[in-house]
């Protein structure tokens, strides 16, 4: 089978290196290039350390095309989790810059040309808030239609955020962005908070990591020393989640999940900024509500975990 050529939209961050690194091991997908945004880091950061992990992984053939810095409604007051991943976006190891540079293309123009040179089979994996994909619809309406799949990591449903009890990181970090990537009409598969906290790297995986001889194994904990000591503050677990991995396997291997169908929209005002609500179309209104004739999405709703931390932890484990 022809591996499934992927883009990964990206604000790296620490388990965007562990999901960037399983897709290059991952011999379903074929990565045809990153596309960066703010979120974990600001843009220009996330360009930096997606250009990084790529000499990593001695993959600079993949192209990196720089996102955008702003939100879809220009917004430049940004909320960035530097607190979960280190003021570099990777642990704080002092990597020196990379000697890669992004191409001229913005992530837009790059996930508007790929999508229209092959046309249903490009596979964007979004792993931050989702202003380039927003903005790609904007520019070309033929978007939503020439792209394969968007698997996003994004939203909370029936379950509190991660960045309030409303709302989950990528969404809130551009609500706006998101409402239109969710009613598109694009295929949608949405992996929320409510599906990767259930998939979690323990501290007993994380030595058997440690212990491997797989370079991206090694690599990654020598990252993730942070990230496991705000899994403790924040949740009072013993393990860190998996959100950016899990999402890359909906990607990879999308029998680990199940899904639900329907129509999801996102608050963008008051208190609850950033909500994911999920019309699952039981019950018929009487009145015509703001879920009404909008395209339905995917929501994934169980995930099998144990198969799921096996799997990324067999291929970051590989050499
Ligand atoms: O507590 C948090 N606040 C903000 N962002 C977080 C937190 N925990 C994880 N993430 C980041 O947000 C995405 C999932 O929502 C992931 O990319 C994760 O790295």
């Amino acid at each position: 089978m022809t591996p499934k050529k992927i883009i990964i939209d990206t604000d790296p961050g620490i388990d965007d290196a562990m999901a960037i690194f399983l897709a290059l091991r991952s011999p379903e997908v074929e990565v045809i290039g990153l596309t960066t945004i703010y979120g974990n880091v600001y843009t220009t950061l996330a360009t930096m350390n997606a250009l990084h992990l790529l000499e990593v992984a001695g993959r600079t053939d993949i192209p990196v095309a720089e996102g955008s810095h702003v939100t879809i409604t220009k917004g430049t007051k940004l909320r960035i989790a530097d607190f979960v991943h280190g003021s570099d976006g990777l642990g704080n190891q002092n990597f020196p810059p990379p000697s890669g540079k992004a191409i001229k293309q913005s992530a837009a123009e790059f996930l508007v040309e790929q999508a229209s040179l092959h046309p249903g089979e490009v596979t964007v994996v979004a792993l931050g808030p989702l202003t380039n994909l927003a903005l790609a619809i904007e520019l070309d309406p033929a978007f939503a239609k020439n792209v394969g799949q968007i698997v996003l990591l994004g939203g909370a449903f029936c379950v509190n955020g991660n960045v309030n009890p409303a709302s989950e990181a990528n969404v809130f970090g551009d609500p706006e962005a998101a409402d239109i990537v969710f009613t598109s009409g694009a295929d949608v598969v949405a992996v929320g908070i409510n599906v990767t906290h259930q998939v979690v790297l323990t501290d007993a995986d994380r030595e058997k990591l440690a212990n491997s001889n797989g370079k991206f194994a090694q690599y990654l904990c020598k990252i993730m020393g942070i990230y496991y000591s705000y899994h403790h503050d924040a949740y009072s677990t013993r393990g860190v989640y998996l959100h950016d991995p899990t999402t890359v396997l909906a990607a990879v291997n999308p029998s680990l999940m199940t899904y639900t169908e329907g129509v999801v929209r996102v608050q963008t005002v008051g208190i609850t900024r950033g909500l994911t609500i999920l019309y699952n179309k039981q019950k018929r209104f009487e009145e015509v509500t703001e879920w009404s004739d909008k395209p339905t999405v995917k929501v994934a709703v169980t995930v099998d975990a144990p198969a799921a931390v096996k799997l990324i932890m067999d291929r970051l484990m590989e050499s």
